[in-house]
């Protein structure tokens, strides 16, 4: 069945969790207004699934069951799946900013693959518990959290090094039946607005470290779990109109001695396989970040032309405007183009689904990350000063000042001040307000911080391909002119060149 936005918030109701925002322990999560535009954001996704337009985006046919599901909870197949699914995340992040969920998809993605290995290496049955768990929850529409950022403690120690062992979740106990877990993830997205969470690990463990590699579904209510939240976006600031309207809360989430049925188990103590589940995610996560930063960057890109508009100038008459507008297109189409890219290299997984293109998936969300506060600075340089400067909102209602400021802070004669300060409100919010800052740090270390990146990239280049094909050019003899005799130094060439003199001492200084 797929749920309406209406149905996915009612739906929470059926749960009760232990989340505390701002101090106060919340009593119903659905009604919370701090929380609000967060179950709105996921919401567009519940919402989008039904409209005709979007079907075919935002549907998707299971190949393990024949059910249509909603995209976000669906495992891809081909390199058009995943081409859908980057579309799809950018169709929900224009309009909500950022709608979440395609984390879930990302995790069920990285499962899929991972409960395979580990059943062909060590003979497990993960892979079937897992089917049965992504059908059940393809069949409720649910909406499932990540909790892999482990709080991590010493960055320079390993989890069984650390003093306080709740800095990373690890099984305390193996009981017949299944599992005890405890310990802290840091960062959990939309934690109190989850159905359930996927707990899995966030690094490749050490055999010694083995209980730290475990990955298993709590239900969000599930005894002992607590969430510790923020708000989501904005809720109630007036100068705010869309983060008040869509927003992303998150959690941290302490396990104090959760128990897991072994059906909801899906990793423990499989350390290599582990690491795989870690990477492979971060492939699908990181596509999806460049689907859900182009769809911020498509708002960027409109803010700043409304605003251009409204301001009287026009990019055709003034190039540096132009250029500016430009650059920001560049960057947003560029990361997007690499997001493209990724899907149409997709890696073929023996489990029968396709994992993104690891160079292209992360070099997108490098970009991204990175580009991020150009594409703020971009936005404010065409915007101009007003953006911060403007008065509140309630001015705009103050008898003794609305009219003459509405009428000195108009611009272009046709368009009415009103909608002129609206844009300006919405690309302070969106740019240069505590949420605009959300935006740049999610960018920077949401789905790894740069250096993991850098790290993928420089592991899965085909750097070998490059050095065989300029060995064979030099094997060719590109260089000799059909004079050369041997590749040894000395002997290179007839005339046999000679080593370099070394320059030492004062001569080098
Ligand atoms: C808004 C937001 C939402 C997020 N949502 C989720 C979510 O839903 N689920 C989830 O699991 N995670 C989530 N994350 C977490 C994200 O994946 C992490 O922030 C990211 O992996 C970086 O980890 P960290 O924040 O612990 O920073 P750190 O790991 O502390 O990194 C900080 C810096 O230190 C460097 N560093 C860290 N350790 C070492 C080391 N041993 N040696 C050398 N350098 C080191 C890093 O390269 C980085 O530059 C979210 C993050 C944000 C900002």
């Amino acid at each position: 069945m797929l749920m309406t936005a209406d149905d996915y918030r009612d739906s929470l109701r059926a749960y009760a969790p232990r989340v505390f925002v701002d101090g106060e322990r919340v009593e119903s999560v659905a009604d919370d207004p701090r929380l609000s535009p967060g179950i709105n954001g996921v919401g567009v996704t519940y919402d989008f699934a039904h409209r005709a337009e979007h079907a075919h985006l935002m549907t998707a046919v299971e190949a393990t069951s024949g059910k249509t599901v909603n995209r976000m909870l669906h495992i891809d197949g081909s390199a058009q799946d995943l081409l859908n699914k980057l579309e799809a995340v950018r169709l929900v992040c224009k309009v909500s900013g950022c709608a979440q969920r395609y984390l879930s998809h990302d995790a069920l993605n990285g499962l899929f693959q991972a409960t395979r290995r580990t059943d062909h290496t060590h003979g497990t049955d993960y892979h079937q518990r897992f089917l049965a768990y992504l059908h059940d929850v393809q069949d409720r529409d649910l909406t499932l959290g990540v909790a892999m950022t482990d709080a991590k403690g010493d960055r320079s120690k390993r989890p069984g090094q650390q003093a306080n062992p709740d800095v990373y979740v690890r099984i305390k106990e193996r009981r017949a039946d299944g599992i005890v877990i405890s310990g802290t993830k840091a960062i959990v997205t939309g934690a109190p607005y989850m159905h359930e969470f996927l707990v899995m690990p966030c690094r490749t463990h050490a055999p010694e470290d083995s209980d730290y590699a475990v990955c298993c579904a709590v239900p969000i209510d599930a005894d002992g779990v607590t969430i510790v939240a923020r708000p989501a976006g904005r809720p109630g600031e007036a100068a705010a109109k869309f983060s008040a309207r869509y927003g992303q809360s998150t959690g941290v989430v302490i396990f104090d001695d959760v128990f897991v049925p072994h059906d909801r188990v899906f990793l423990a103590g499989e350390t290599e396989e582990g690491g795989f589940l870690t990477t492979s995610y971060a492939h699908h996560h990181r596509q999806s970040c460049i689907g859900a930063r182009a769809g911020f960057g498509d708002l960027l890109i409109g803010a700043g032309a409304l605003m251009i508009e409204a301001n009287g100038l026009d990019p055709d008459r003034h190039g540096h405007i132009r250029e500016a507008m430009v650059d920001l297109i560049t960057i947003t189409e560029s990361f997007f183009a690499c997001g493209v890219a990724s899907s149409v290299y997709c890696v073929d997984d023996p489990a029968r689904s396709v994992m993104p293109d690891p160079v292209f998936a992360n070099i997108g969300k490098l970009l991204l990350a990175t580009k991020i506060y150009d594409m703020h600075k971009l936005a404010h340089y065409v915007s101009g000063g007003l953006i911060v400067a403007l008065p509140g909102p309630d001015e705009d209602h103050n008898p003794e000042t609305q009219a003459s400021l509405a009428a000195v802070l108009a611009g272009r004669e046709d368009i009415p001040a009103e909608r002129r300060l609206e844009v300006s409100r919405f690309i302070e919010d969106l740019t240069a307000s505590h949420q605009g800052g959300w935006y740049s740090v999610i960018s920077l270390h949401g789905g790894g911080s740069p250096e993991a990146m850098k790290r993928e990239i420089w592991r899965n280049y085909p750097l070998a391909e490059k050095t065989d094909l300029v060995d064979q050019l030099l094997d060719r003899g590109i260089y000799d002119q059909g004079q050369r005799v041997s590749r040894q130094p000395g002997r290179c060439c007839v005339r046999g060149c000679e080593a370099p003199r070394r320059i030492t001492g004062e001569a080098a200084e």
